[in-house]
């Protein structure tokens, strides 16, 4: 494998002919050999990120693309060393597993024993020995998905794109793919940039994660970082299901109609103040059990999930709050009981910088 390169986008904006803003001037910075993983909402400008990287779409005047100390801004993707793979496979349908990796070696003009041999090693790095000549079109999504991926590797890009390259395939080989994936991103020390919309597989895959909402990057930082210290309240909401109690200050704690909540700072008392945490975080208590102030409320409906059950309890101000707990459902809709909801689970959203 080549050394890992670099990426960085510098005022990157794009606007496309029918007047879309598909991206505000971006600034990116891709580390040599990372997984970076773009996540948002649909139409937030992921896949035009990825396609600026790949030199499928160009950015709009004064925006430049490096990789490494290369300027790769007006090259199309055959002068970039990319491979690419997306959701749909894109694979050439009449052609065996073994052409079909060998194809860019072929363009390449690469001669047949070197492609005989790169073809047998990519074969076995995506778990998929003695199906060369098996013709595409009888694989399975997951093992056709194997084969675009080594296709996309086997011209030694510089740089690895995937779009999406999951979304197709049912949820158990998802994560199988996704498990295998993981690994060999780790073990080829590739750069990598991967679009997807599903937060799990980003928080999986990802060194880091590009948040991204309307054309622009709402937060960059490892899973842990997104998930426990979100930049804002569209980041907080985007990853992961978010509680939201909206109350008055009071006494050190955020007062509600049926108690009271730890307060996330210093707000003094008859101020506004919200209170945000994760569904994991809350402890459900039976309501006796409970000391005088504890937030109380009523189990409204119960979702089974398998490894967890997930309940919505109703506190008396509209929205209900989500609580999730892997041990065995104890609570019934219509069940009173109380919410702990330790000070130091609070997730903290820096002030002024709400999603609007
Ligand atoms: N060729 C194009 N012409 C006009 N508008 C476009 C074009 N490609 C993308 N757009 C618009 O640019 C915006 C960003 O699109 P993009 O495909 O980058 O979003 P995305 O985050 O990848 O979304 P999705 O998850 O739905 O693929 C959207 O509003 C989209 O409709």
């Amino acid at each position: 494998m080549k050394q890992p390169v670099s990426i960085r986008l510098t005022q990157c904006a794009k606007s496309f002919e029918n007047g879309t803003r598909a991206l505000q001037p971006l600034d990116l910075e891709i580390r040599p050999g990372e997984t970076l993983v773009l996540l948002g909402p649909s139409g937030c400008g992921k896949t035009t990120t990825l396609r600026m990287i790949a030199g499928l779409e160009f950015p709009d005047q004064g925006g430049r693309v490096m990789f490494g100390d290369d300027d790769v801004t007006d090259l199309p993707i055959e002068k970039r060393g990319v491979g690419m793979v997306f959701q749909n496979y894109a694979l050439f349908p009449n052609m065996t597993v073994g052409e079909n990796i060998a194809y860019g070696m072929k363009i390449r003009k690469i001669a047949a024993q070197e492609r005989a041999e790169r073809v047998e090693k990519l074969l076995e790095m995506v778990h998929l020995q003695g199906l060369s000549h098996r013709r595409v079109d009888q694989l399975s999504g997951g093992q056709k998905q194997r084969v675009a991926l080594a296709r996309a590797l086997a011209v030694e890009p510089k740089v690895l794109l995937l779009d999406e390259p999951l979304t197709a395939l049912d949820a158990k080989l998802r994560e199988a793919v996704r498990s295998d994936l993981n690994q060999l991103l780790r073990k080829l020390g590739i750069t990598a940039v991967y679009v997807t919309h599903d937060q799990g597989e980003a928080m999986a895959l990802g060194d880091r994660i590009v948040v991204m909402e309307r054309g622009k990057i709402s937060q960059i930082g490892s899973p842990q970082d997104i998930y426990y210290c979100p930049a804002n309240a569209f980041v907080a909401e985007f990853i992961g299901a978010m509680n939201q109690v909206d109350g008055i200050a009071g006494g050190g704690r955020l007062q509600l109609p049926a108690g009271s909540l730890p307060l996330p700072d210093n707000v003094a008392d008859g101020q506004p103040a919200t209170a945000m945490f994760r569904p994991e975080d809350v402890q459900v208590l039976e309501a006796e059990d409970a000391a005088g102030d504890t937030l109380r409320g009523t189990i409204v409906n119960t979702f089974f999930m398998g490894d967890r059950t997930r309940f919505e309890i109703d506190i008396g101000v509209g929205r209900p709050v989500i609580v999730e707990t892997s041990k065995r459902g104890l609570w019934q809709p219509g069940q009173g009981v109380a919410l702990n909801v330790p000070a130091a689970a609070l997730v903290k959203v820096p002030a002024g910088k709400e999603a609007s």
